[in-house]
């Protein structure tokens, strides 16, 4: 019986060609594509770092998963082992449990948590917490299947963008939202393409759409921190104004997302 460490013990194999490029990297362009999050997570930090300073315990921590996610995506395109599999899901389960506590909105707790803030946070990431451990033993089970259950959270976020949009008046925040959406689409695109559609890609010599994938999703959550990050200043930071720019400028071509702080009440 293989290893669950040993080369392509994986439940899942992507469309790439195994061992085409490299003996010891099983698909090159997945392996390579995944620095990605390397860069959104050093982004994330150095271009909304007025809100890092207010809110570092969320921010380093959440930057710090992703660079595990990245790590992880890596090693499992490397090897495409069943370890590598389980780590690439798991890293992706917990930092979105890691983002969830921090930034779901409070307006949208249940009805149940009617306690005093403090109380309602504490119970809301126990129940992040206990969903979390139970999905974590869960995803031994079919790690397969993982993937489609975490690409599905993706809608719960597109109904909470949506949800936020209809009591915001600022046209950039409306842009912002609808480019993540169409990166987001783009991605999620490719990522299904190249599950389904593996025999048509190699047929025209083409296996390379989960890297771009990697990149896309990169991108999409380049353009949902910042919202996220406009929505908590909004919520819980009532002396600041949030200011979403484009760096380098936003006459650019080619621009990244940011948040700006502006203190509205300051006097002199
Ligand atoms: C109030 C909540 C704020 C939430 C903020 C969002 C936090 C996002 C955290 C982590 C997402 C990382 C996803 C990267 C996956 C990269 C690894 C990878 O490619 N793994 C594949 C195998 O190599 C695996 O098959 C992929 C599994 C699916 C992952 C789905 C992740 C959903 C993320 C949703 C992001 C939505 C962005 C825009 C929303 C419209
Ligand atoms: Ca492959
Ligand atoms: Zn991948």
């Amino acid at each position: 019986m293989p290893s669950i460490f040993s080369y392509q013990s994986a439940e899942v194999d992507w469309c790439e060609g195994n061992f085409e490029h490299s003996t010891v990297i099983a698909e090159y362009y997945n392996t390579i594509s995944n620095v990605s999050f390397f860069v959104l997570s050093a982004a994330l930090l150095y271009l909304n770092r007025q809100y890092c300073q207010q809110r570092a315990v969320p921010m380093y921590f959440v930057s710090g998963l992703l660079l595990c996610v990245g790590v992880f995506s890596m090693y499992f395109h490397m090897t495409l082992s069943y370890v590598g599999q389980l780590l690439d899901e798991l890293s992706i389960l917990w930092t979105l449990a890691v983002a969830y506590s921090f930034w779901y909105p409070k307006v949208y707790f249940p009805r149940y948590m009617a306690g005093g803030g403090r109380e309602r946070g504490r119970d809301l990431g126990r129940d992040f917490g206990v969903t979390t451990v139970v999905s974590t033993l869960m995803s031994f089970i079919k790690p397969a299947f993982n993937a489609y259950a975490l690409n599905c959270i993706a809608f719960h976020l597109l109904y909470l963008t949506w949800c936020e949009l209809k009591k915001c008046n600022d046209k950039r925040v409306h842009r912002m939202a609808a480019a993540m959406v169409v990166w987001w689409a783009l991605a999620i695109t490719s990522w299904l393409s190249d599950r389904w559609l593996c025999w048509l890609w190699q047929a025209i010599s083409f296996p390379y759409f989960h890297s771009f994938w990697h990149v896309l999703i990169a991108v999409s959550l380049l353009y949902c921190f910042p919202l996220v990050i406009y929505f908590d200043v909004n919520y819980e930071m009532p002396t600041f104004k949030p200011k979403l720019g484009y760096w380098p400028s936003d006459s650019w071509p080619v621009v990244v997302p940011y948040v700006a702080l502006e203190e509205p009440h300051k006097q002199c």
